[in-house]
């Protein structure tokens, strides 16, 4: 029997004017599990986010929270919940310490527990050195270690990340990850968003592909992988810089192939025959490699940017 949901989205719909921007949402965390929602720019995560926060009213549908509809939880069921938002908004006016004492205060928490748990939590995000320090001596993979300290101050059950480690270097990446396993392993329920996959196939369960406010698929990455894949991947470019066109040899050779920028990109079962046939070809670059979440991704929301604004 699968966990009970300890979050669930349903049928969440939002409109900003005419344009639909959520076209019914739906996905559930159970306790201690990680969803990872990825998804191009505009595609709706932020505001499936933002409505999790209560920040943005929905049209209709419905969040509950441990069996509970968020909206009667009021002030103290989102004091379950703690945000990582996408830019940090730290307090630069502040040391590193005194932001969490703002937080904690903000929580109404006694000033004891404040103390004990902006040690804590220094601690855990490899801070404490930095506890007396301006905002400003941190770098930006501090700031962003400081900003999910923050969001824990009140022990959320429920932890939110907007795009938790854009803009940061490979270790301060790998050092947010084994922290937010840290906190699966200490029973948090995680929800993030990101543009990257590899954070996405690391961290998440369950990955839902979401696209013009719609989750296209959800699944496990490699569920995912294995369902909208067959095999292996080729990678084709042309050294003359144009997109191979797979027109006049792909039908009978190849199932299926994306263009992405100047690169083709085929996958299907007579791999082995489109190889064999570039290999020797002055005119091509290649490279063949195992499928990867992001080519599902690819694959599901489109190669080239649109032009309708997404
Ligand atoms: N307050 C608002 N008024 C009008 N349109 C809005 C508002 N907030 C968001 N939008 C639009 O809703 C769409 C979805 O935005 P959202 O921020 O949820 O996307 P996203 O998937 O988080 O994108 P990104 O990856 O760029 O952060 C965008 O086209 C955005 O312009």
């Amino acid at each position: 029997m699968s966990n009970p949901a300890f979050l669930e989205l349903k049928h969440l719909h939002k409109q900003y004017g005419k344009r639909e921007i959520l076209r019914g949402v739906d996905f559930s965390i159970p306790a201690g599990g990680c969803y990872a929602l990825v998804g191009p720019n505009g595609a709706g995560k932020s505001t499936t986010v933002r409505a999790i926060q209560g920040l943005t009213p929905l049209d209709s549908g419905e969040i509950r929270m441990d069996g509970q509809t968020l909206s009667t939880l009021g002030a103290a069921g989102r004091a379950r919940i703690g945000v990582v938002p996408q830019m940090d908004n730290l307090d630069p006016d502040f040391s590193v310490e005194e932001n969490l004492w703002t937080y904690g205060r903000y929580f109404r928490l006694p000033k004891t527990r404040i103390r004990q748990r902006s040690t804590e939590l220094l601690d855990f995000m490899a801070l404490s050195s930095y506890a007396r320090q301006p905002i400003s001596a941190l770098s930006g993979g501090m700031q962003r270690r400081l900003t999910i300290a923050r969001a824990l101050i009140n022990a959320p059950q429920l932890l939110l990340l907007d795009e938790p480690t854009t803009g940061l270097d490979p270790q301060a990446r790998h050092l947010i990850w084994q922290r937010l396993r840290d906190l699966r392993r200490q029973g948090t329920t995680l929800l993030l968003t990101t543009h990257y996959m590899d954070e996405a196939e690391r961290l998440a369960d369950q990955v839902g592909i979401i696209d013009q406010g719609q989750i296209l698929a959800q699944d496990t990455p490699r569920g995912l992988i294995e369902s909208h894949i067959p095999g292996e991947v080729l990678e084709l470019r042309r050294l003359d810089g144009s997109t191979p066109d797979p027109e006049n040899w792909h039908q009978q050779q190849v199932m299926l192939s994306e263009r992405v920028g100047d690169t083709l990109i085929c996958y299907g079962q007579n791999l082995q025959q489109v190889m064999t046939h570039f290999v020797h070809n002055p005119d091509y670059r290649w490279l063949q490699r195992p499928a990867s979440l992001e080519d599902v991704f690819l694959r599901l929301t489109g190669r080239n940017l649109r032009e309708d604004g997404y």
